[in-house]
Order: C-alpha cells, then sequence, then structure tokens
C-alpha cells in the first residue's frame, strides 16, 4: 500500500508554496499544513486565508513529523534551507521536494547532502505571474501546466509516485527531465526572455529625460512584451546566479540574432525582413493554445478612465448590469491629468472578454489586457 501522506511542512509561503498548498488541500482536505515564511505577515495571511492549517513555530519546528516537505522559497534561500535541513531530525520516509525555477545547482546541492539518505525530488511548476505573495495564491494557477520533475538516480519509483499523487490537486502534466536539461530549457522559454523584457524597460527608461512622454505613449505592444519584468527582482536575481552558464551561451546566440536582423534593416533588406517576421510569426502561432492555467492566471482588464468621482462605480455598475464577477479592483496609476489606470480582475477568461465588451458598449474608454 502506498504511503500517506498526512503532514506537509511548507517554507516558504509565497505565489507558489500558497498556491501549491491550496490545490493539495482542494484534492485532500484532511492533509495537515503547517507554514513557515521568513517574514511573518506572509504567514499569518496565509492562516487567515486558510492556505495553511497552522503557523509552524520557526523555519523547521514541527519539522520531525512531517510526512512531505515543500521548499517554495527563492533559489539561493533554497540551498540554505537544503543546507540546515541536513542537521534536522526528519522522518526516515519524508519526502523534500522544492519548486525553484532551477534545478541543476539545487539538485547537485540536495544529493550532495541528503545523498541516498532522504528522498529530495527537484520541481518546478512551469505556471506563475509577475505577481508576488500569498494573496496572488490560486488553487488553478498550474492547472494545465507543465510541472517538471528531476529525479535522480537516488529518486525510488515509490517516492515519485507518492509526489505525483499528492500534488494531483494542482490539475498540472508531469513531466521529467534531467536537471541539466530543465535549466537549458527554461533558460530559452523563461530565464533569457526575463533578461530581455528587463532590458527593454532599461532601454525605454534611458529615453524618459530626453522624451517625458514616453511612459504614457507605452501602448499594448511594449506593454505585453515587459509584463514579466514586473516580476519579484529577487526571484529573478537569484535565478540568474543560478544558470549563468545556460545564459551567457544564451547572450552570444542573442547577440548573433540581433545582428542578423540588424544587417537586415541597415542593408534595407524589405524581403528578408518580410520572411524573419513570417517565419517568427509561424513560430509564435504555432504554441499550444492557451488553456487554462498554462500562461496566466489573473484575467486582469486594464481600463484608461477620466479622474472624476464615481468613475469606479459607473464601470462596476454596467459590469453589475450584465452580471459579470469582479474578483479585484484597483486604481494602480493615477496620473497628473486627464487619465488614471482601473485593473479589473475576472476569475475566467471568458468574463474578462465579457467585461471588455461590455466596457466598450456602454463607454469610450480605452481597454486593453496587460
Ligand atoms: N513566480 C513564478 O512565476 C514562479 C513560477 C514557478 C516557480 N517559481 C519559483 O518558486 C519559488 C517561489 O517564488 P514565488 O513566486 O512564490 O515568490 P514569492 O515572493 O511570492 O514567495 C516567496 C516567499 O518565500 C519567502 N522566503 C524567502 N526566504 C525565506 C526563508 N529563508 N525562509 C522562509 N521563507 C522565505 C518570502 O518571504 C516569500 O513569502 C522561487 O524559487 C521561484 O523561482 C516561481
Ligand atoms: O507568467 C509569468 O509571469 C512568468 O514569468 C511565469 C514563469 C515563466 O517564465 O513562464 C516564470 C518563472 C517560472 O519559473 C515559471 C513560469
Amino acid at each position: 500500500m502506498e504511503q500517506q501522506i498526512e503532514k506537509i511542512h511548507l517554507i516558504g509561503l509565497g505565489l507558489i508554496g500558497g498556491s501549491i498548498a491550496l490545490a493539495i488541500k482542494q484534492e485532500f482536505p484532511a492533509i495537515k499544513i503547517a507554514g513557515y515564511d521568513i517574514n511573518q505577515s506572509q504567514a499569518e495571511i496565509a492562516k487567515t486565508l486558510t492556505v495553511i492549517d497552522e503557523i509552524a513555530p520557526n523555519q523547521f519546528g514541527g519539522i520531525e513529523t512531517a510526512d512531505l516537505i515543500i521548499l517554495a522559497t527563492p533559489v539561493e534561500q533554497t540551498l540554505s534551507i537544503i543546507d540546515s535541513l541536513s542537521s534536522q531530525h526528519l522522518k526516515e520516509s519524508v519526502i523534500i521536494t522544492d519548486v525553484g525555477s532551477t534545478k541543476q545547482k539545487i539538485s547537485k546541492y540536495a544529493d550532495s547532502v541528503f545523498g541516498d539518505g532522504v528522498q529530495f525530488i527537484g520541481g518546478h511548476p512551469m505556471a506563475g505571474s509577475h505577481k508576488s505573495g500569498v494573496i496572488a495564491a490560486k488553487a488553478h494557477l498550474f492547472e494545465n501546466a507543465f510541472y517538471i520533475l528531476t529525479p535522480t538516480d537516488h529518486t525510488s519509483h515509490a517516492s515519485l509516485s507518492i509526489l505525483q499523487n499528492v500534488l494531483k490537486g494542482t490539475k498540472a502534466h508531469f513531466v521529467e527531465m534531467t536537471p541539466a536539461e530543465h535549466d537549458e530549457v527554461t533558460g530559452v522559454i523563461s530565464h533569457f526572455p526575463h533578461i530581455v523584457a528587463a532590458s527593454l524597460v532599461h532601454q525605454a527608461g534611458r529615453f524618459e529625460d530626453s522624451h517625458p512622454l514616453i511612459k504614457r505613449l507605452a501602448a499594448g505592444g511594449f506593454r505585453d512584451i515587459t509584463r514579466i519584468a514586473s516580476s519579484s527582482p529577487a526571484m529573478w536575481r537569484d535565478i540568474l546566479l543560478h544558470n549563468k552558464d545556460k545564459l551567457l551561451a544564451l547572450f552570444d546566440d542573442w547577440q548573433y540574432e540581433m545582428n542578423r536582423v540588424r544587417e537586415l534593416v541597415d542593408g534595407l533588406n524589405g524581403d528578408a525582413l518580410f520572411s524573419y517576421f513570417q517565419e517568427a510569426k509561424d513560430f509564435r502561432d504555432g504554441l499550444p493554445e492557451r488553456e487554462k492555467g498554462a500562461i496566466p492566471s489573473f484575467y486582469d482588464l486594464y481600463v484608461d478612465v477620466p479622474d472624476y468621482p464615481g468613475v469606479i462605480s459607473e464601470i462596476t455598475g454596467y459590469l453589475a448590469m450584465e452580471e459579470i464577477s469582479i474578483t479585484n479592483i484597483r486604481i494602480i496609476e493615477t496620473r497628473e491629468e486627464i487619465y488614471g489606470v482601473l485593473r479589473l480582475s475576472f476569475q475566467t477568461d471568458v468574463d474578462r472578454e465579457r467585461a471588455q465588451k461590455c466596457i466598450e458598449k456602454y463607454t469610450d474608454y480605452k481597454t486593453f489586457f496587460s
């Protein structure tokens, strides 16, 4: 009979830790989750939102009775927690997993510390958001996303299957990779794009002095491609520190790519430029359809609204008339002149699209997705 997971010790109660806890509780309400966060207020919010059952008295308080330990901290912190864990008294049958965006350093270190003694299985749910903190956690964040696991020679079949079973409430698709393959692939489709997004923002920032209007002129395209630059700097600092070698190779690759397209522009080579964009479009259009949870799980609609009292109730009134439920509402930027940006969040993409149509029907306000 498969070993039962009755108690989980979760370290790091942010977006990912919180979302995993919610997904587990949804599937297995009887499992008890004790949580610890270095930021006490995150732990208190997690408890209030019933993301966890109890706040652990300290990082390892009560850990000796845990069947599963989940590390959901930025990856540099994960390394030092693994280090400290090695001197803790743990259940013989305990399974330890993490959710970090890099796998090579973590798996190597865990292997060196735990060896055959403890079952450590690296993990990385491939969905997330630019939002941080437990307040943004959602049970369905990983629905239909890939959940990469990096078992090693030390991993038993039994532990792998117990881990996948306890995580089945995530409704993610499990896929196994070596840590090296993981870091190469995520370097290309996640880590390097993040650097590009941040660098585009820096580039625009350098133009701000000479063109003060630049921020306000940044429209859909710039917002789309730079959304992820709003993510947690601590998380991304750590990811880059962990994946240096793969990223250095990608910098070279990117420079080659930039030079290639630069030459086409310099040579006014219209046909080649057309092909360049056509090929990119074909590849991008060929990405699998966006399924719920696979890319963003936050369905935000932004509305440029005139800055006058009553505008929020005007908009919520239209939405109420069409029975569209909002999960969150916030003015995110009040500009000095006449317009502010209202962010409305919805539970589903369908609600968001209905809301957009509704606002466009009753008003002239410009709406856009992030
Ligand atoms: N955000 C994403 O899109 C995403 C997706 C998949 C995986 N990840 C990975 O998940 C992990 C967590 O990211 P997140 O988005 O949940 O970040 P987050 O900032 O929302 O949460 C991280 C939490 O860890 C806590 N923490 C930091 N150091 C700690 C320590 N020593 N002990 C206890 N708690 C500590 C922080 O206070 C914070 O509450 C990271 O390793 C990240 O690489 C992130
Ligand atoms: O959607 C986002 O905001 C993300 O950046 C999510 C994203 C990604 O790059 O796809 C970010 C880091 C994680 O390790 C996994 C997912």
